[in-house]
């Protein structure tokens, strides 16, 4: 772990179960290489999952099995370690290739900014080398406008000690917003193409399908369908991300799929055992055993990700777990954060703020923080400045809570990591202006059948209803509270009896997946969960006397205007992107943290 990181606490642990053939998967990092700080739980590092990947697969090769290390892509944005160097990655990148990944995917954040495809194309495809699969997406050679594959469709392996021979693809979701310089193919005209048809008309011991795409989103169910169509009895092993939610799926008896959460907090387990290679289907054939018997049984754990959980599940302590190398590369992590200066602070929260902990509105909510405080001070172009106007932004600009205590350089990534700056259309009549946030809120479908689907302003872990988040007690309510649910841990260990032979539970997810809610290596203490608007919205400079102004400047974060235009136009105002002008400078994130230096001075 990093210098300066919470120590783990104990905890109840469910062990992991060993198969033939074994995964640990990463998903959705984005650059959260040297850990949590501030949560004991998720407080290991990349050098620290460099030695538990190191010790594992010295276990899978006592017992014989296999173990293959996976990761889905959105590697980066979201973290000081990425996004605070110049140019952006300077670290990142290298950290991140020192561990040994057998099957990687590209993410849709890899793809919003040209200068990120490009590093993806030039240093993280020849980082991993045959290792890289992109079966839906190809680069687009900026100079040339050639177009060509990213990486290999596929990889094609056989296992080290099991020698299975393994059938790897890799996809990206049918994602929309990326840069020119990239081509995302959609799902649906993949699984049509020559090289896919073919490819699932093979017969290897198992297809293992990766994909940078939540479980329960159409793209992984319409892979399987179109395998399965050609392919009745090959088992198929999922790993998907973008959710940031843990969860798992049954597709059929022989195909699986798992997610492994976010931000570093959870490493996915997968075991898979009965798969048969083809000297035993063949042996089996002799004794007039079909091949349709071949029944695998796949188990699953979420690995918090901690020291404390590292030792249990390796059997090792702290004086024999770290290796050199994964020393090495949490020495080079600490280097980096020291050489950008991550620790640096701008203020002192005074309290915690929660994106999906509190209640929207409320005084422990972030985006009541931001519409009630900060916006109103941050919003202004000076040349309009007495002008009434709107504030809007979407609640997925926002990507983690603010901790009571020192907000840092780091703070200010981790929590808006994006580029966005502010546009506007002026004097836009109130009778039209009012009704947008309605309807980015709750006008899901009229936006959506035009083409500006709602939930993608939304927090990822909203997007795609889980087993967890459907554990609902009140299924009306606007800003529905969730119990139960998977939440990040808490340090609201109120049951602590001090007691470390029968460690107290402490709070963090509890997950709900299509195998039941044992998934969770650290059994935990459910945490509450509100759903949040898609949006949140300000307003700024109204008159005094409580009273409508006849006009508004509408005012948005630059992510959200491909939904404020349609809005505008149902709520019956006659706005083209023509309209849109640049509000002024300076990103969210600079606001946010030059709002933060002055206005929280207090020591901590
Ligand atoms: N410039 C951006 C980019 C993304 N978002 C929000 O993030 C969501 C996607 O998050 P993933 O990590 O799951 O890819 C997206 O739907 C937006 O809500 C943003 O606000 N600004």
């Amino acid at each position: 772990a990093q210098p300066g990181a919470v120590k783990p606490v104990a905890a109840p642990m469910r062990d992991l179960t060993w198969g033939q053939l074994n995964f640990l998967h990463t998903t959705d990092t984005h650059g959260w290489l040297g850990g949590h700080f501030q949560e004991p739980q998720y407080s290991a590092d990349w050098g620290d999952y460099i030695s538990f990947a190191h010790h594992m697969r010295h276990q899978a090769d006592e017992q014989g099995s296999d173990l293959l290390l996976i990761d889905t892509g959105d590697r980066i944005e979201g973290n000081g370690l990425y996004d605070a160097s110049v140019p952006k990655g300077l670290f990142q990148y290298g950290i991140y290739a020192e561990q040994d990944v057998d099957i990687i995917c590209t993410g849709n954040h890899e793809l919003y900014q040209p200068y990120s495809i490009d590093r993806e194309h030039n240093t993280t495809v020849p980082n991993f080398k045959d290792k890289y699969v992109a079966s839906n997406l190809d680069y687009v050679d900026p100079e040339t406008g050639h177009q060509y594959p990213m990486a290999q469709r596929y990889r094609r392996f056989k296992t080290k000690n099991q020698g299975f021979d393994v059938i790897a693809m890799g996809f990206i979701f049918d994602f929309t917003g990326n840069a020119e310089n990239s081509f995302v193919q959609r799902v649906e005209d993949t699984v049509k193409e020559g090289w896919f048809q073919d490819l699932i008309r093979e017969k290897p011991d198992i297809f293992v399908v990766i994909g940078h795409v939540g479980l329960r989103m159409e793209e992984f169910e319409i892979l399987f369908k179109a395998m399965r169509k050609e392919n009745w009895h090959t088992p198929i092993a999922f790993f998907g991300g973008h959710a940031h939610v843990r969860d798992a799926r049954k597709f059929d008896s022989l195909s699986f799929a798992m997610a492994s959460g976010r931000y570093m907090e959870t490493i996915g387990w997968m075991s898979i055992d009965g798969i048969k290679n083809k000297k035993e289907k063949e042996k089996d054939k002799g004794k007039d055993v079909t091949i349709e018997a071949v029944t695998p049984t796949f188990t699953r754990r979420y690995i918090d990700n901690n020291l404390y959980g590292m030792y249990h599940h390796t059997g090792r302590n702290e004086s024999s777990f770290d290796t050199e190398h994964g020393k090495r590369v949490s020495k080079a992590i600490d280097r980096a954060r020291q050489a950008l200066n991550l620790d640096a602070k701008f203020g002192c929260a005074p309290q915690n703020y929660w994106m999906s902990r509190a209640e929207y509105p409320s005084k422990d909510n972030l985006y009541t923080l931001i519409t009630d405080e900060i916006f109103p001070d941050v919003i202004v172009n000076e040349k309009r400045r007495d002008k009434p106007r709107v504030a809007l932004m979407n609640t997925g600009g926002i990507r983690f809570d603010i901790f009571k205590g020192a907000f840092t350089r780091d703070t200010t990534y981790i929590v808006s990591p994006f580029i966005s700056g502010f546009r506007y259309i002026p004097d836009v009549p109130y009778k039209v202006a009012q009704k947008v946030i309605d309807l980015l809120n709750s006008g899901g479908r009229i936006l959506s059948t035009n083409g500006a689907d709602v939930r993608f302003m939304a927090i990822p872990e909203q997007m795609y209803p889980t087993p967890s988040m459907m554990r609902m007690e009140k299924e009306d309510d606007p800003h529905l509270e969730l119990r139960d649910v998977q939440k990040p841990l808490g340090n609201d260990d109120d049951d602590d009896d001090g007691d470390d032979d029968n460690p107290p539970l402490i709070g963090g997810y509890t997950t709900k997946d299509d195998l039941g809610d044992d998934g969770d290596d650290t059994v935990h203490k459910p945490l509450d969960f509100y759903m949040q608007p898609n949006a949140i919205q300000s307003e700024i400079a109204f008159p005094e006397d409580g009273s409508d102004p006849e006009t508004v400047d509408v005012v948005f974060i630059d992510f959200i205007q491909p939904w404020i235009i349609p809005a505008l136009q149902f709520s019956g105002g006659d706005y083209t992107e023509d309209d849109v002008q640049s509000y002024m400078d300076g990103t969210l994130t600079y606001k946010l943290s030059k709002w933060i230096s002055e206005n929280w001075k207090g020591e901590c």
